[in-house]
């Protein structure tokens, strides 16, 4: 969206422009910081400047407003004295005119008043009378105070139907804040929510009434209303749950939709459901953009992890949109990064989830270590982790914990009110699924989850713990070297949990041609997503010379100088009755992944026994499946 305010010298023009771009959080730009050195000292000499001189100014700035446009907009002050002038600016199809006009003399005494600007006031005349009055936009009188003449432009805009840029269904928690980050960015914004007589009315108006700080967002109650008002090729987020719901937006929207047209899932929806739809709507000559989004509400409203894939085309369209909603990394670069065809996307957020589970459920295991293994009432397990953060181990995940566990209610801590029991909605399971599939270990992630279900039968749990009279033990341990142990055994649970993780996208990527980028993946997840993290900045660098974290020379370090802490904290841990499944299983996991002589080749012994499944013998060096009549031999081995 372009606005340009023109209107002659002293008419207002740089005021009105930068409080529209503070209403609209469009970049302000004057155009007198255009002008080539020769223009300027013309002026200062107070030389008129002829068509001679401003064409080539003209023209170099109806280029950059074709790159404000492509950045999402743009407000311009600049004097467009002529029409030819504003037919050279006019250079994309939609531009705001906003013409400031006044008597001479209220121009003339503001003239006066002005200090360190190279246009003396001699040049009135002449610039009034090059004046030729344009028969479009709107013309404002300099009268009105600045905050009117803001006021009448919102309103024209709403009557003129300017078009959004990107049109989001689906109000709820992501939505509603996303629509907010857009147009807090300077994008015109049309939200739609669907309608449930009785219960879910006009929530899209209502939403955007209770938000009038924000000129750009229109709230839409009526489906047709609300792709009228996109512009094209329609750009659509939809924000609504994953499953049937998409599928039955999408068929909803598609008699509305053109060839071109964009549609992006920035839902948790399962990544082959978005390989279907990228395929079919790709027939239907739909871009579709299955896209993970990460960060929560706060992310989605101040700068989420975006993670787009699909229609490689569509994309390029939409990075500059992306780019400036999104959360920026260390070196400011936007937390975005184009994941791959299909539903990558998705895929690459359903990992992300399922390392979050992880990671949440270690922090849990830890706090609950700290609470009743060692004896630490809330605020000093808050304390302990608190100088974890500050020596090596920042991650958001920690900070909320900590958080989480100085809040009190009425004198009690928040969290002992809270039912343990938790709850899902579905990436942790087809992150287990895919993994089971694609035959790569997953045990710590897949732990996390189990946790999450043997929470949820808490009367069973009540039952039983009476019947086996469980209780934490506490330990008896040197506390200060406990806490050195247990700081140790968190760290390498998280890179367990990462190493899992990444090693199920790498090896999905192969499997689908996918290409990912796991130094890219890694950044976008160092900032605005939930699992941001010191470890996540290393990873991002990790993955640039390492192909792998468990290979990489100081992970390794790492994780040789701390698995002795987390096997001593687990076996402490198991001993005194705590369950501690995703550190375990972490650990199990690691030595898996370690050991060179498995007990595996029982596994294969027992299968052949039973149901001459066969097995590959080391010394065969063409690797042939054989079977063994295991009785016949054991028997001849009786007789040697
Ligand atoms: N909350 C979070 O932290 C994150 C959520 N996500 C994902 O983003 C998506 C939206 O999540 P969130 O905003 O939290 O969810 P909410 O439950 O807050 O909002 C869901 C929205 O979808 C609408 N909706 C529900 N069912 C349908 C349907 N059948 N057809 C059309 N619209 C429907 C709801 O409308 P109505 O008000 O009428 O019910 C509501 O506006 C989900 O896929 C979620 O997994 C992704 C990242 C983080
Ligand atoms: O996507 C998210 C964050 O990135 C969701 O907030 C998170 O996954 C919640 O999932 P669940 O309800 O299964 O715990």
């Amino acid at each position: 969206m372009i606005f340009i305010v023109t209107g002659v010298s002293g008419s207002g023009k740089t005021t009105i422009g930068t409080l529209l771009s503070e209403k609209t959080h469009l970049p302000f730009f004057d155009a007198d910081d255009f002008h080539p050195g020769k223009n300027v000292e013309k002026m200062s000499q107070g030389i008129p400047l002829s068509d001679h001189d401003r064409i080539p100014w003209l023209e170099h700035l109806a280029e950059k407003i074709q790159d404000w446009e492509r950045g999402g907009g743009a407000v311009l002050a600049c004097s467009a004295l002529k029409e030819s002038y504003r037919q050279i600016l006019q250079s994309i199809p939609e531009i705001y005119w906003i013409h400031l006009q006044g008597e001479r003399l209220i121009l003339e005494e503001r003239l006066k008043k002005r200090k360190n600007h190279y246009m003396p006031p001699g040049l009135l005349d002449s610039q009034l009378e090059t004046w030729e009055q344009p028969a479009y936009g709107l013309h404002l009188d300099i009268n009105n105070s600045p905050e009117e003449m803001a006021k009448i432009i919102f309103d024209y805009m709403h009557t003129t139907q300017a078009p959004s840029h990107i049109g989001i269904i689906g109000m709820g928690v992501m939505g509603k804040s996303l629509a907010l980050n857009f147009v807090e960015k300077g994008i015109p914004v049309a939200v739609y929510n669907r309608h449930v007589p009785g219960k879910e009315e006009h929530v899209a108006s209502d939403f955007a009434s209770s938000n009038k700080g924000f000129p750009l967002l229109k709230g839409f109650d009526k489906l047709d209303d609300f792709l009228a008002d996109i512009k094209s090729p329609k750009k659509i987020l939809l924000m609504i749950p994953a499953g049937k719901s998409i599928d039955q937006q999408i068929d909803q929207l598609l008699p509305f939709l053109k060839e071109g047209d964009i549609l992006i899932d920035g839902g948790n929806s399962f990544y082959e459901d978005s390989n279907k739809r990228v395929q079919e709507l790709t027939e239907k000559g739909i871009a579709f953009l299955p896209m993970g989004v990460s960060g929560g509400e706060e992310g989605a409203r101040k700068g989420p992890s975006l993670m787009p894939g699909g229609h490689q085309k569509a994309y390029k369209m939409l990075h500059p949109y992306f780019q400036k909603i999104a959360a920026k990394d260390a070196q400011g670069k936007a937390c975005v990064t184009y994941v791959g065809p299909d539903g990558a996307g998705h895929f690459v957020k359903m990992v992300h989830n399922s390392i979050e589970y992880a990671e949440m459920q270690v922090i849990a295991e830890t706090v609950h270590l700290l609470r009743f293994g060692l004896k630490l009432s809330p605020q000093d397990a808050a304390k302990v982790l608190k100088g974890w953060l500050s020596s090596g181990l920042r991650s958001f995940l920690l900070e909320i914990t900590i958080d989480i566990l100085e809040t009190k209610e009425n004198d009690e801590f928040l969290l002992d009110l809270i039912l343990d029991q938790a709850k899902q909605k579905g990436t942790g399971t087809w992150s287990i699924s895919t993994a089971l599939k694609f035959q790569i270990p997953y045990s710590a992630l897949f732990e996390a989850v189990t946790a999450r279900q043997l929470s949820a039968n808490k009367s069973d749990r009540t039952r039983f713990a009476k019947l086996y009279n469980h209780r934490f033990g506490a330990f008896a341990e040197d506390k200060v070297l406990l806490l050195d142990h247990l700081k140790n055994a968190y760290a390498l649970s998280r890179i367990i949990n990462h190493e899992t993780g990444f090693h199920l996208m790498q090896e999905v990527s192969k499997a689908l041609d996918w290409e990912l980028n796991f130094s890219e993946i890694a950044r976008v997840w160092t900032n605005g997503c939930i699992i941001r993290s010191s470890l996540m900045e290393e990873l991002a660098t990790l993955f640039k010379n390492s192909p792998s974290i468990i290979e990489d020379r100081a992970m390794m370090g790492k994780i040789k100088e701390w698995k002795p802490d987390l096997a001593y904290m687990v076996g402490l841990g198991l001993q005194h009755d705590f369950p501690l499944p995703s550190m375990s299983a972490g650990l199990n996991y690691l030595l898996g992944r370690i050991t060179e002589n498995s007990s595996a080749n029982l596994i294969q012994a027992q299968r052949d026994y039973f149901g001459a499944h066969t097995y590959i013998r080391k010394d065969d060096p063409q690797e042939l499946p054989v079977h063994t009549d295991w009785l016949s031999l054991k028997n001849k081995s009786r007789t040697i």
